[in-house]
């Protein structure tokens, strides 16, 4: 545990108002060391964090917290701020099931007024939170910290665009611009804002001094003339935000408290209009091992604080994604319209891969998921095969583009949702839950689910000959089962799916990620003296129904299972035994699927536990329709 005399005296924010410049530096050293000793027992989002521990210490001095509002985009970069308000205590559990969220989170403490873990929110809330302010006369400040990847998606310019009509008052929006996003970042703005960092404005800073306040905007040269040294690096530029009718200020140095702390004040007193400091500062700044890599350390395992190793874990089987990643590249060989988009996760998408291969054929739009949809839809409408490869869980925000741009006009897009069904640490904002539902619901839609990594292969074969319609396929976060992948996958017959193991009393039916535990679960039965089908639905849409009426005519109790939630694959399947019949001659259905409830973060094997989607429950579950009952324990392997 890192030495941390002056931190050790602060549990909230108001216990640093009173620090000099002196205090708060030694204070941002002790909160850095911390995080990084932190989170080397825990894993977790490092980098953004290192970033921000200057920004973090100077935020809390300088507002009110938490009377004042403070808002973190996404919230990865969160974990200073939740060491100095009234969390350190737990810092050591973050991402842990029952511990700290790695997320900004409202009901963990008043200090996160607002939750979030999705990119590019924080202005809108912000500008919500000034506006229920003025409407009920308050006079607290509201802050929103935004990073430079995040400003790239619409939402921040709806915000900002509407910022001077929906308050009439004070808000400060922190652009914390550290020239990164999970990967480089990309785009005009991206390059609008290194041009703002790279003019003379930025170099030059530190030699303006007190002249400055002459060229500062009324309000800013008033609060200057009351305490010239908050003149200091503060430069006017930044047209763009200028025209959206806020005061621009910057760039500054993120990292320097004795630019940060004046400069905060300054816009904190700011009412006339809302002001945007634009901050510099360097992703996993501090921090040797995460300086150096490429990815900054956005996101790691424990680590050895010494070395920076991370302790990865070692798998037999490759994960799903790079299996996305290859497979595709080996259709693109022989088919150039191939094309593939990413909205800001190459890495994450296994795009990295594809990009090296096709570099001119592959997109990184940029936190931008509404844009990457339509984008996508514009390129199938014109003749290209658009793999658009997108979480589960960001497909979210480009719904309407799915049913509007690309449903609708039945348009051969190709979904590639990764992190489908729960993620483990990253907790209910990620969880690929809800997709099978609402792309199953559109019509004309292909909707895929794999059961492991043959079948993922198989699915993005499909997809590639599914020319006149759009189509889906979803696959789960982490490695695949260990089954052999054929050199050149063969395509599946659209709407059929397999029986994985015969049998005569239960059918187990089967949709992707919880085959094997299916398999095990008709183990359980038949230790039981319970012969079970298993089936692999393979498609949540259209359904295979002559297999699906088949098993329910052949068997005593059918079962459907799947790691999505409630509305998705078993709702579509009694909905076609009612249509047909099949309900009413006594068939014992049960459907299971994640609980109606956001599940928090925890180990995957817990969730599982959690959700019911395991063996033994799936087993418990067939007993106690077939009348045989079972506690869970006696089906346990
Ligand atoms: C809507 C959405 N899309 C993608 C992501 C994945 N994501 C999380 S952080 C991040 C990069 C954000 O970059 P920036 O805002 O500059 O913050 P930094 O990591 O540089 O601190 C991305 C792409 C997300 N959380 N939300
Ligand atoms: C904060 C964020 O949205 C990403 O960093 C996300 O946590 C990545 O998830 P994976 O680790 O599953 O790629
Ligand atoms: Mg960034």
């Amino acid at each position: 545990m890192p030495d941390t005399p002056l931190l050790d005296t602060v549990t909230f924010p108001a216990d640093t108002r009173g620090f000099d410049a002196g205090q708060l530096r030694q204070l941002a050293d002790e909160v850095r060391a911390e995080t990084i000793d932190a989170v080397s027992v825990t894993g977790g989002h490092l980098g953004s964090a290192l970033g921000v521990v200057e920004l973090t210490v100077a935020l809390h001095h300088v507002f009110e917290t938490p009377d004042d509002i403070l808002i973190w985009d996404v919230g990865h970069q969160c974990y200073p701020h939740k060491i100095l308000t009234g969390r350190r205590d737990r810092i050591r559990t973050l991402r842990q099931g029952g511990g700290l969220s790695g997320f900004t989170k409202r009901s963990e403490s008043e200090y996160d007024p607002f939750g979030a873990a999705h990119a590019s929110t924080s202005i809108s809330a912000a500008l919500g939170f000034a506006a229920a302010r003025d409407q009920k006369g308050g006079s607290n400040r509201v802050v929103a910290v935004i990073g430079d990847g995040s400003m790239s998606a619409g939402m921040a310019y709806e915000a900002m665009n509407n910022a001077v009509e929906a308050t009439s008052g004070q808000l400060t929006v922190v652009l914390n611009d550290n020239d990164m996003s999970i990967a480089p970042p990309v785009g005009g703005m991206s390059a609008y804002l290194a041009k703002l960092v790279s003019g003379g404005t930025y170099r030059s800073f530190r030699r303006l001094g007190r002249s400055m306040a002459q060229h500062l905007p009324r309000p800013f040269r008033d609060a200057a003339k009351k305490a010239e040294e908050y003149a200091r690096g503060m430069v006017t530029g930044g047209t763009f935000f200028e025209e959206l009718g806020f005061y621009y200020v910057g760039p500054i140095d993120g990292h320097d408290m004795e630019a940060l702390v004046p400069v905060l004040k300054n816009a904190a007193a700011i009412t006339d209009r809302p002001v945007l400091v634009h901050v510099v500062t360097q992703k996993g700044k501090g921090y040797a091992p995460a300086e150096n890599s490429a990815d900054k350390y956005h996101g790691v395992v424990k680590f050895d604080v010494v070395s920076g190793k991370q302790a990865k874990a070692i798998s037999n089987a490759p994960s799903y994604t790079k299996v996305f990643g290859t497979e595709l590249i080996k259709r693109a060989q022989h088919d150039p319209s191939i094309v593939a988009i990413t909205a800001a996760m190459p890495g994450g998408t296994g795009l990295d891969l594809f990009g090296q291969a096709f570099p001119e054929r592959t997109y990184d739009v940029g936190i931008a998921e509404q844009h990457a949809v339509t984008f996508a839809a514009g390129l199938a409408a014109d003749g290209m095969k658009p793999f658009c490869a997108i979480y589960s869980t960001f497909l979210q925000r480009g719904y309407d583009q799915v049913v509007h741009d690309v449903a609708i006009q039945g348009l051969p897009v190709r979904f590639a949702m990764d992190r489908a069904g729960l993620v483990g640490a990253d907790g209910a904002t990620h969880a690929g839950s809800f997709d099978i539902g609402f792309m199953g619901t559109l019509p004309g839609m292909v909707l895929m689910a794999a059961a492991d990594e043959a079948e993922l292969a198989a699915m993005i074969a499909t997809a590639c000959e599914i020319d006149d319609r759009p189509s889906a396929f979803r696959y789960p976060r982490g490695d695949g089962v260990g089954v052999e992948i054929p050199e050149r996958a063969a395509p599946l017959e659209i709407g059929r799916g397999r029986i994985v193991r015969e049998g005569t009393s239960v059918a187990i039916l089967s949709l992707g990620t919880r085959l094997q535990e299916s398999l095990k679960a008709a183990d359980l039965l038949s230790a039981r003296g319970v012969s079970a089908t298993v089936a692999d639905a393979r498609f949540a849409k259209p359904l295979d129904a002559e297999m699906i009426l088949r098993l329910a005519r052949e068997h005593e109790c059918l079962i459907t299972v799947e790691e999505g939630a409630m509305g998705g694959f078993g709702a579509f399947v009694l909905q076609l035994l009612a249509e047909k019949g099949a309900l009413d001659a006594g068939l014992k259905v049960r459907t299971l699927h994640l609980p109606d409830v956001f599940q928090d973060h925890d180990k995957p094997e817990a969730m599982y536990a959690a959700a019911g989607l395991n063996a033994d429950h799936i087993a418990a579950t067939a007993l106690t329709a077939l009348g045989i009952g079972a506690a869970r324990g006696a089906v346990r392997a």
